[in-house]
């Protein structure tokens, strides 16, 4: 590896402005086939996306990715998605359950139009066979498989069947990860993306790291078709992490899924918890990062986000942390 830098160590270098209003510039992206209004997917967290907020993200025309962690109402969930005429996409895991999963789907002719392999360490025979699992049974889903870290494993997921890859070990807030184990792309996920989206012959989503919105035009700058959100997005009316009052202040839970409150058990913990601010409705969020992205692309000298693709940067220093404590 040449040059390591992480988000808050670059800034990108603005062209001239060929629009005159920022309205002018469309930030949607097509991924997986479909149209979407911005390149952002909140993560696939119990604190960040319930079913309630995937239909409302689907409805409005934002992609989501709905999480693993109630197996039971997977089923349901997508045929309920599929009866209102909206897109379904779940996640897995890979255990032996799992696979039986994917047969049941396939039995019951449902098709979930996305599937995201939700792993630690996604370079990994585990999550090979899944793929391979999937593309068999359910040939028509579109399989995102992660999480990742390098080039090589980029290319093993996409030769395996993989139709996008998720690119961050370690850099999420409420990860530990990097802590404990070492290993990981926290500190320098940019450049990992970078590095990984150099290698790869399908999508990337950039996972873990966004800490503002000019983040999201520095992913897309390093090679990300999607950018996923886990803290930016729990502290939402909407979010259903928990609401905490202290101080007269408003907060909202958001704990990690290798968390001990995700686990419910003291074991192989890689995740913490942490109260975040309460920030307001989703709806304006997201807005806000649709303006803000409208801006970045009208730095970058275009009205569309490829414009942000090819726009010169400079590095400017270098954090290890990216503004995260350990508790
Ligand atoms: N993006 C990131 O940096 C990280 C994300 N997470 C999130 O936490 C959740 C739980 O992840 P995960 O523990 O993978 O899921 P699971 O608990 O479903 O574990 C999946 C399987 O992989 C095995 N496994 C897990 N980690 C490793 C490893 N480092 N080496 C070898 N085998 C491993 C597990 O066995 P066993 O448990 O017995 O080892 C299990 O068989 C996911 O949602 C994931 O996205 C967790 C850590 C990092
Ligand atoms: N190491 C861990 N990473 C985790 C855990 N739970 C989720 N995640 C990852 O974080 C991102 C969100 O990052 P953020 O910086 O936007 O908050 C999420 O998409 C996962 O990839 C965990 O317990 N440990």
């Amino acid at each position: 590896m040449e040059n390591v830098f992480d988000y808050e160590d670059i800034q990108l270098i603005p062209a001239k402005c060929i629009v005159k209003s920022r309205s002018e510039c469309d930030t949607s992206v097509t991924f997986g086939g479909r149209k979407f209004k911005l390149p952002v997917v909140p993560a696939n967290m119990q604190t960040i996306i319930d079913e309630k907020i995937a239909l409302q993200l689907a409805e409005d025309g934002y992609f989501y990715i709905m999480h693993r962690f109630q197996p039971e109402k997977r089923i349901d969930f997508i045929k309920d998605m599929q009866e209102r005429g909206l897109y379904a996409s779940i996640s897995v895991g890979v255990k032996e359950e799992e696979y039986r999963f994917v047969e049941e789907l396939a039995e019951e002719n449902l098709t979930p139009e996305y599937i995201t392999i939700d792993i630690a360490h996604g370079h990994s025979n585990q999550v090979i066979e899944m793929i391979q699992h999937i593309k068999k049974h359910l040939p028509n889903s579109f399989v995102i498989a992660g999480n990742v870290g390098t080039p090589e494993a980029v290319r093993e997921l996409e030769n395996a069947g993989a139709d996008a890859t998720k690119v961050g070990i370690g850099p999420g807030k409420v990860c530990i990860t990097k802590i404990k184990t070492g290993f990981g792309t926290g500190g320098w996920q940019l450049a990992a993306l970078r590095w990984c989206a150099k290698a790869a012959s399908k999508p990337i989503i950039a996972d873990g790291g966004i800490r503002t919105h000019g983040d999201i035009a520095k992913s897309v700058r390093f090679g990300a078709s999607m950018v996923m959100i886990g803290s930016l997005f729990a502290g939402h009316e909407e979010s259903p992490g928990e609401t905490v009052e202290k101080d007269g202040k408003l907060f909202k839970e958001y704990f990690g899924s290798a968390s001990e409150f995700q686990k419910g058990e003291r074991k192989n913990v890689e995740g913490k918890k942490m109260l975040v601010e309460h920030r307001g409705a989703l709806k304006d969020t997201l807005t806000e990062m649709e303006q803000d992205l409208q801006s970045s692309i009208s730095y970058a000298g275009g009205n569309k986000l490829d414009a942000i693709r090819n726009v010169d940067y400079v590095v400017v220093k270098n954090s290890i942390f990216n503004g995260d404590k350990v508790y």
